[in-house]
């Protein structure tokens, strides 16, 4: 009798949120630090490893940019990006919109060109060589100038880089969305879609801020919604996405465990949330490994998972086509199953 393939226990989805520069495993570190004679601060795998034990989202930010001092040429992050899409695809990752912080690399003297064209030559080639459809995103660190951000803005848009929107990241307590009012109304007039973390660690203002002041089309994180019941109700009522990072959340001490995520309440109000992995080599897993911790944390069942993946699609920015192609896919996946 002919076998048949066993079934992915997690579904086919779509990546909203995702570093890439937080896809640099510790191996590929060390593999770039000596293609580019660069001597690290540690000896070995496993001592790097051991400072992957985060407080906060700046302990975790401090080892984030210091890794990041091996990515030298664009073949560096062409690699990167590769090596993160090849891991995605065996993941379930059918369409992924891709974050990269260009400022990071400029103030290390890396110019816009060698970061951007790098991971760009990575995607161009993703479609055909692990069928993951693509998106970049630029995002713009929020504990820098937002004059800076702009200048960088203006750059891109002058060489025409294949961005498709801008984000905002980095320490978010005190460097609420207010400061770069400029920067997304500039994004907007050149066409771009317009996403930003707001209540990771901080509150659940910010996540007001983001939506009225930057006028986002998504929020990254926005766990601290729920300290805020009205704000929660507006964004069922407004349909805002909600890109959940489970895994990220317990490894910088946003929530005190994954028992303790709000994931299921956030479901049952009826928040448009995805799962993303979000710096997948530094908090312990790829969207599969999230989508299974949450499994199996509270018990989730085939059409929860499947709900996940098919919000994940909807709060995309893929064309109308593909994401009618890819929820049919988590169609097929949810029915496989019963
Ligand atoms: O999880 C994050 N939060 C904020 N900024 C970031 N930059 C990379 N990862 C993150
Ligand atoms: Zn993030």
């Amino acid at each position: 009798m002919p076998t048949t393939p066993a079934l992915s226990s997690t579904p086919p989805c779509a990546e909203l949120h995702l570093h890439i520069e937080g896809t640099l495993e510790p191996e590929l570190i060390f593999e770039l630090a000596g293609r580019n004679g660069i001597t690290l601060p540690y000896a070995s795998l496993d001592e790097l490893r051991a400072r992957y034990r985060f407080t906060d989202l700046q302990s975790f930010l401090d080892l984030y940019y210091a890794n990041m001092d091996v990515l030298r040429t664009e073949a560096d992050f062409a690699d990167m990006t590769r090596a993160y899409l090849r891991r995605a695809a065996a993941a379930g990752v059918r369409h992924v919109e891709m974050m990269m912080d260009p400022q990071a690399h400029l103030v290390r003297g890396i110019p816009l060109e060698t970061s951007v064209r790098g991971v760009c030559a990575a995607l161009a080639a993703s479609e055909e060589e692990f069928g993951i459809s693509t998106a970049l995103i630029a995002a713009f660190l929020r504990d820098r100038p937002a004059e800076e951000a702009l200048d960088v803005l203006e750059d891109l848009l002058a060489m025409e880089a294949p961005i498709i929107g801008i984000g905002l990241d980095s320490a978010e307590v005190g460097n609420p969305p207010e400061a770069f009012i400029g920067l997304y109304r500039r994004a907007r007039e050149a066409g771009l879609r317009t996403v930003a973390h707001a209540g990771e660690e901080g509150p659940s203002h910010y996540i007001e801020q983001a939506l009225d002041l930057l006028l986002v089309d998504r929020i990254d994180h926005g766990i601290r919604c729920l300290d805020d019941p009205e704000l929660v109700q507006r964004l069922v009522h407004e349909k805002i996405p909600l890109t959940i990072c489970p895994l990220s959340n317990v490894r910088l001490q946003a929530v005190d465990s994954l028992a303790a995520h709000p994931l299921p309440q956030m479901l049952e109000h009826g928040l448009n949330i995805s799962v993303n992995s979000d710096d997948p080599a530094y908090f312990g897993g790829y969207a599969d490994d999230n989508f299974r911790a949450v499994q199996e944390a509270f018990g989730l069942d085939r059409a929860q998972l499947g709900l996940l993946a098919a919000n994940s699609i909807e709060a995309s920015f893929a064309p109308p086509g593909r994401r009618a192609e890819l929820l049919h896919e988590v169609r097929r996946w949810e029915a496989a199953g019963a």
